[in-house]
């Protein structure tokens, strides 16, 4: 068997974009901590692409060429508008959206650094716009144009709903971004890197991505969590579930990671946001049994929750649809796949390790007749 499955602790990029240190996560030098405590999303996106924070004319330039991408053109609402979204998870429209985005893009294959920085620019705008697209024509609602005056984050939740969000819903979502928005070599960023540095274009990479995000082992586990509560439905049917899965050798969804160890730096203000957003929506018992999800599979198991876990009731308290979780994390991640397919573009080597060959022996081809 190959050394280190799962490619467990093989550094396979340099990068500028984010670090991880034990639990100490950092973008381009800055703690998580201060960046969510402090920051607008558009400024950590404007970071990790440039590894500095803009100024304010950076800043404001930055944001109306975001705010100038954000609409679909109506070739692309059609399109929406044709899948049969009773049966397509939105995930899955969401990845099909993105590629078709490139259709609507003269410069979807222009190589040059000039133009590649400005299609991220529109991708990172109009994935927000998919996202809200995709759950309001599955529920027959019209597309809502996005608002200029608006941050990236009340834009998307305006997008969404159709209704100015309250600064306590525009700041969880901020957060939210922000804590999303980077992390290192995960799979999805990974597998960017990977299909970019065949010198495919970077519409190709997010598309890449997207499919590994939505795995629940990664990004799709948020809804897995939320799928979990309902399953358990209330505090005390906790223990006994838990318990059985962790018997019959059942993963626990939102829990466990393959860098942190000692904890996923991210989940402190995911677990807060989820305690405070629960009691307001009078839900309180869904945080307290995450609480006791999290305590019996760190007793039990020494796994910690890592950042899909307590975003799953952050998202569920803002009212936003299950289903909707993994597309949220991708308009996030979105910014850091960009940011690493830059990267891997302006220093570009083929990724392509080797395999270790396990199969039979060399043989003789039989033909047909022959074989039983
Ligand atoms: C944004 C993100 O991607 S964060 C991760 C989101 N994914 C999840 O929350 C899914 C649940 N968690 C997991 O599957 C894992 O913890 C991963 C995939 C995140 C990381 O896993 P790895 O470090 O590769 O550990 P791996 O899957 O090899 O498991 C190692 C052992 O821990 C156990 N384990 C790991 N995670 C869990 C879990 N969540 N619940 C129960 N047991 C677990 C495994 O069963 C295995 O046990 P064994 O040695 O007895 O067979
Ligand atoms: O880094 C990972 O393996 C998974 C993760 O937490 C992320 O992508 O945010």
């Amino acid at each position: 068997m190959a050394e280190k499955k799962g490619l467990e602790g093989i550094v396979a990029a340099e990068t500028k974009i984010s670090s991880i240190i034990g639990t100490q996560l950092t973008y381009s030098g800055y703690e998580i901590d201060d960046l969510t405590e402090n920051a607008q999303f558009e400024e950590v996106v404007y970071l990790i692409w440039n590894q500095k924070l803009p100024n304010k004319a950076e800043l404001a330039d930055f944001k109306a060429k975001l705010n100038s991408y954000m609409s679909l053109e109506d070739g692309m609402k059609a399109h929406l508008k044709s899948y049969d979204l009773t049966k397509v998870h939105p995930m899955a429209a969401l990845r099909t959206s993105i590629s078709m985005l490139a259709h609507f893009d003269e410069d979807a294959d222009d190589m040059s650094e000039e133009k590649n920085k400005e299609k991220a620019i529109r991708i990172q705008a109009k994935v927000a716009s998919l996202v809200a697209g995709i759950a309001r024509v599955r529920n027959n609602k019209d597309i809502i144009e996005p608002n200029s005056d608006l941050s990236f984050a009340a834009n998307f939740l305006y997008m969404l709903n159709g209704e100015l969000p309250s600064d306590v819903e525009e700041e969880a979502i901020n957060k939210a971004l922000i804590l999303h928005a980077d992390h290192e070599l995960n799979a999805s960023t990974f597998t960017a890197r990977v299909c970019v540095a065949t010198l495919s274009d970077i519409y190709s990479g997010v598309v890449a991505a997207a499919g590994a995000l939505k795995g629940p082992l990664h990004g799709g586990a948020n809804e897995a969590v939320m799928k979990m509560l309902g399953e358990i439905g209330s505090l005390d049917n906790v223990d006994a579930y838990i318990h059985s899965k962790l018997e019959n050798k059942e993963k626990i969804m939102g829990m466990g990671h393959r860098v942190y160890k000692e904890g996923d730096p991210r989940a402190k203000y995911l677990k807060e946001m989820s305690k405070l957003l629960t009691e307001q929506q009078g839900e309180p018992e869904l945080h307290e049994m995450s609480s006791r999800i999290a305590e019996i599979v760190k007793n039990e198991k020494g796994l910690l929750p890592n950042v899909d876990f307590y975003s799953a009731t952050v998202y569920h308290s803002l009212g936003i649809d299950h289903d909707l979780f993994t597309p949220i994390f991708t308009l996030s991640r979105v910014s850091g796949w960009l940011a690493h397919i830059l990267e891997q573009y302006a220093d570009n080597r083929l990724i392509r390790p080797r395999a270790e060959y396990v199969g039979p022996d060399v043989r003789k081809y039989t033909s047909i007749d022959e074989r039983n």
